[in-house]
């Protein structure tokens, strides 16, 4: 049996920046990736970077809108073949920086415990046992699928993986779920020339922010002619030969709807990834919503084995793989004080167009706590560089405590949001007085100086 100092299974963000830092340092690692399609993870094959591809090229598709819709259908042909080109140009760099490192294997193949400190790899024409002390599961996550009525084997129903790979355009797009990747593919599809419409089962749309964002959100995304059902329980999708029938029930209303589409996406959230790891054999335990159950320093249930990423529940972003990595290597190398507390609060942009960002509480969230606050806002309309960019969409929002001039939360929904938000955070984590970010020198004209006027 081969033994290895570290073994990592799963080839994402935070395991792979691992893998090269522990080989920098002279250890053997064996990275097991079950997908030759999947070198780098889920973040550059299926994730934020096709898609923020496509987010870039819908830009462009927009020039288009009074163009035919075969025009319209082949400049997303070519957006798709660019997205391709960036993502595999991205696999293959990835392969390589841990393949060619002569301290590290890469296996491609399944990885499933056979003990705590053995790992059984399934490949192609070959089973391997490797032994390892330390053992990293950074597995990801999956796609949730509803339980919806002809849903298996729909040609017509398909994933956020699935969809990035049909070269044709769809004229009707109907998506399930208006969160996170519903609400970016909806922007998306709806900018290449696609007519979309968002089902979304909760009643409110995007609940977790205050009303006035979700309020400019909605009709932003509106005028691009996306349409909003809020409420809706999806009974069927139904394959009709060359369509897709969607019924759906307006549960506010009580009233049945059905819609008919080239294209069904079911953004319906992800979940940790852990099927075939064979977790028992460890004794490394999930909670009840299948997440590995983690400490705070990222051990399992069984201290030997840690867990990075999506697979251990809570935030799913790759700078939170990322940032677990840096965890554990101040926990094997460092003076092991960081944690997963200590990271908050963590930013993220929804990458709609414009994009909308958010650090920290919200209004509501403070008015529930009964804080002493100062709510300022800016209509993005009053910053001269939206003039320029032709985009005059969106509000930013910031929630300062009365008594220490602390920042508590920053809502911005306008164009450059995602950059503008890291200022921000930098401010919030710095613990600068919201003074610092008003009266600061900043370029002209650029979104970052809407600090002067939104804070002032
Ligand atoms: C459509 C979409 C858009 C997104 N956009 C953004 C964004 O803009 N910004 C952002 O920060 N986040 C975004 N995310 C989330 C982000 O992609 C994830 O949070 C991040 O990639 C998770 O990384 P990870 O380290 O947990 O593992 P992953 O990158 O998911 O890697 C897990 C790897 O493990 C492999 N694997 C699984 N089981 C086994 C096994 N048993 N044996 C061997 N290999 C196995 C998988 O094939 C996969 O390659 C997006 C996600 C999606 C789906
Ligand atoms: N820009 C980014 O950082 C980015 C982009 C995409 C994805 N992601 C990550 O990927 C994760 C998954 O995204 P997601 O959008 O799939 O999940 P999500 O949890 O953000 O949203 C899922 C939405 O689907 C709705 N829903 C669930 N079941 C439904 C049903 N049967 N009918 C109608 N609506 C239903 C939910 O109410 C929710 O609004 C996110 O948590 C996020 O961390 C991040």
């Amino acid at each position: 049996m081969k033994e290895f100092d570290a073994i990592i299974i799963g080839f994402g963000k935070g395991g792979k920046t691992l893998a090269a830092d522990l080989a920098k340092r002279g250890w053997t690692v064996a990275m097991i990736e079950r997908s030759d399609k999947m070198y780098g993870g889920t973040c550059i094959n299926i994730g934020c970077i096709p898609t923020k591809a496509l987010v870039y090229q819908a830009k462009f598709a927009t020039r288009l809108k009074d163009s035919s819709f075969e025009e319209k259908a082949e400049f997303y042909r070519q957006a798709i073949a660019i997205k391709e080109d960036v993502t595999g140009t991205l696999r293959n760099k990835n392969f390589h920086n841990l393949a060619d490192d002569p301290n590290i294997t890469v296996y491609t193949g399944t990885g499933s415990f056979v003990s705590p400190e053995v790992v059984a790899v399934q490949m192609k024409n070959e089973r391997m046992e490797l032994k390892s002390k330390h053992i990293f599961i950074n597995t990801g996550a999956e796609t949730v699928i509803p339980a919806i009525e002809g849903i298996e084997n729909n040609p017509f129903v398909y994933t956020s993986t699935s969809i990035m790979e049909v070269t044709g355009l769809p004229r009707e797009l109907v998506i399930v779920g208006g969160g996170y990747v519903g609400l970016e593919f909806a922007s998306i599809y709806a900018s290449f020339g696609s007519r979309v419409t968002v089902l979304e089962g909760f009643p409110e749309l995007i609940p977790r922010e205050d009303r006035d964002i979700a309020e400019e959100v909605k009709k932003a995304l509106e005028k691009k002619g996306i349409v909003f059902r809020v409420g809706a329980k999806v009974q069927s999708i139904v394959n009709t030969g060359n369509k897709a029938s969607v019924k759906f029930m307006d549960t506010r209303a009580n009233v049945a709807f059905s819609l008919e589409a080239d294209a069904v996406l079911l953004a319906t959230g992800r979940r940790p990834y852990t099927t075939g790891l064979n977790l028992e054999a460890a004794g490394v335990k999930i909670d009840d919503r299948g997440a590995i159950i983690v400490d705070e320093h990222l051990r399992t249930t069984q201290p030997a084995i840690r867990a990075i990423g999506d697979v251990k529940g809570g935030l799913q972003f790759t700078y939170i793989s990322l940032d677990d990595y840096r965890i554990i290597r101040e926990d094997l190398f460092g003076n092991k004080e960081r944690d997963q507390n200590d990271r908050l609060p963590v930013s993220y942009s929804v990458f709609i167009d414009p994009p909308l960002a958010r650090i920290g509480i919200n209004e509501d969230d403070a008015r529930k706590q009964n804080l002493d606050i100062i709510i300022k806002k800016l209509p993005v309309a009053a910053i001269p560089r939206v003039k320029i960019l032709g985009e005059t969409n969106g509000l930013f929002k910031v929630i300062i405590d009365k008594k220490t001039n602390k920042i508590l939360g920053c809502t911005l929904f306008g164009p450059e949001a995602s950059e503008v938000i890291n200022l921000v955070a930098l401010a919030m984590k710095a613990d600068l007085d919201y003074t610092f970010l008003r009266d600061f020198i900043y370029t002209h004209p650029s979104m970052s100086e809407s600090m002067n006027q939104l804070l002032s």
